[in-house]
């Protein structure tokens, strides 16, 4: 994929400006988000902005499941051309994810700063990879996208990924048609399941990098206790920024990936000034900055042996745990920066969308509510409140004070 480079001719404010002039101002819109109180909007963004954002993840989702119906379509050609099947899937996949790219790096103009050494650089998206990366934010899947779109290999990427996202609509059925390997975190129910998903993409295409949490859930205090006692248990040392890591996953994934990956990614996350970003916040055109420091470990030098691999597995967590200590202490990780730059692929697609959707969109309400009908009028406005509702919803499924009982007290005692 040929990549343009220039120097951002947008600015934050020309694009929002930019945006609005183009933007219809719908008032109902505007009252049926209000009226769900959804939450307080930010100080700093005025109602204007939160209509636009309102509206445009309207225009997104609607677009997004013109693109699953069209990865729906691919079906019957899976039996017929499986690789050809594959393709198509990546590029429609790329049009979903590359718009929460441009949504980050375009519309919030969050900057993301990568630290890592120049030789292992030239590698990134010209090899397939396992990352491993921590689970600390609410957004650390969209900056792992930004860093994905600008290696090339967003539209192919995967993840270990809980079970319960393949239900989240657009994104998780997305995922499907992407052979995202999906678990239940319940290891006598996953080992069969995972161990398939990954033999399964062996023959994988694509470049494409497989990434894992192996915290299994985002960081959280009464978590990051429990974690901590099961590593007193277990006579490990003590991590302060991360959750102990779960093994059997990561070495279930070398062991099958081995001669398809090349290296593990290993990738720690921070952002600055103790950011704890949003992606309501995003969407509220917040600005946040990303650092990533990545290094790369050839997958040869990983031991075979499963409690090797587990305790390998462990030592990087320690290391990682370090990187962060020296992030806080510094306000940076080590090595150098080779940043790569933003991609205009992803803002030229997210406004092929809004150019082809809003305007359509726009006079279909209107004339649903200029329609005289009250039942009609009605039926419209309910219709945009349930869209906001499950928008909202849809978000919620990126905030950590909604996550999972995973690694809670409760469930720790079903475990043993
Ligand atoms: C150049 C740029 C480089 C990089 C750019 C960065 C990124 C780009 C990469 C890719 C694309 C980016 C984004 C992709 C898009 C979206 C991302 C989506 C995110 C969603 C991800 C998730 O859903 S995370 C949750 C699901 N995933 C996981 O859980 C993975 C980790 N878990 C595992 O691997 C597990 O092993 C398992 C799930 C396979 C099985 O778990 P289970 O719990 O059933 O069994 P385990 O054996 O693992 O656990 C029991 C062992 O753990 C010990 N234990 C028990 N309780 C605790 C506790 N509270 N804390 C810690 N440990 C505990 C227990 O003692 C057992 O120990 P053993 O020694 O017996 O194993
Ligand atoms: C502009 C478009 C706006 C439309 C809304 C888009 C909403 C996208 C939601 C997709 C979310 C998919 C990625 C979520 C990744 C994630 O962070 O999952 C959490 C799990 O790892 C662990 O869960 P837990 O055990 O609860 O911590």
């Amino acid at each position: 994929m040929h990549y343009m480079h220039f120097n951002p001719i947008f600015s934050r404010d020309n694009f929002h400006a930019l945006y609005l002039s183009a933007e219809w101002l719908c008032p109902i819109i505007f009252l049926a988000y209000i009226s769900q109180g959804i939450h307080a909007p930010y100080d700093e963004t005025d109602a204007l902005l939160l209509l636009t954002a309102q509206r445009k993840k309207k225009v997104e989702t609607g677009n997004g499941i013109i693109i699953n119906l069209l990865q729906l379509c691919t079906l019957p050609l899976w039996p017929i051309n499986k690789q050809l099947a594959r393709k198509i899937n990546c590029r429609l996949g790329y049009s979903i994810s590359s718009q929460l790219v441009a949504l980050l790096e375009w519309w919030s103009g969050t900057e993301c700063t990568l630290y890592t050494d120049p030789e292992s650089y030239k590698l990134y998206g010209k090899e397939n990879a396992i990352v491993v990366l921590n689970h600390n934010f609410e957004i650390d899947f969209m900056t792992g996208w930004t860093f994905c779109e600008r290696f090339g290999v967003l539209g192919s990427s995967k993840v270990l990924a809980k079970k319960e996202l393949s239900f989240v609509p657009v994104i998780g059925w997305m995922w499907y048609f992407l052979e995202i390997v999906f678990c239940k975190r319940k290891w006598e129910e996953d080992r069969k399941t995972v161990v398939q998903s990954l033999r399964n993409l062996q023959d994988y295409p694509e470049k494409f990098w497989f990434l894992l949490h192996c915290e299994g859930t985002r960081f959280t205090e009464k978590k990051h206790k429990i974690s901590m006692e099961v590593a007193e248990k277990k006579g490990l040392p003590k991590l302060k920024y991360h959750l102990l890591p779960r093994t059997k996953g990561f070495c279930v994934t070398v062991q099958n990936l081995r001669g398809t990956v090349t290296a593990v990614y290993d990738s720690t996350l921070n952002f600055r000034n103790n950011e704890m970003p949003t992606l309501l916040g995003v969407l509220n055109g917040k600005k946040y900055h990303a650092d990533l420091y990545v290094r790369r470990i050839p997958l040869d030098t990983i031991p075979e042996d499963e409690s090797e691999c587990a305790a390998w597995l462990h030592k990087l967590y320690q290391e990682k745990d370090e990187f962060q200590e020296h992030y806080r202490q510094t306000g940076r990780f080590p090595g150098p920066i080779t940043n790569p730059p933003r991609q205009l692929w992803a803002l030229l697609n997210w406004l092929f969308w809004v150019c082809l959707l809003v305007y359509p969109l726009c006079m279909l309400l209107l004339q649903l509510l200029l329609s005289g009908s009250t039942f009609t009028v009605v039926c419209t406005f309910v219709f945009c409140l349930a869209v906001s509702v499950g928008i909202r919803w849809m978000i919620g499924q990126t905030e950590i004070d909604k996550s999972s009982n995973y690694g809670n007290k409760d469930m720790q005692m079903n475990n043993n």
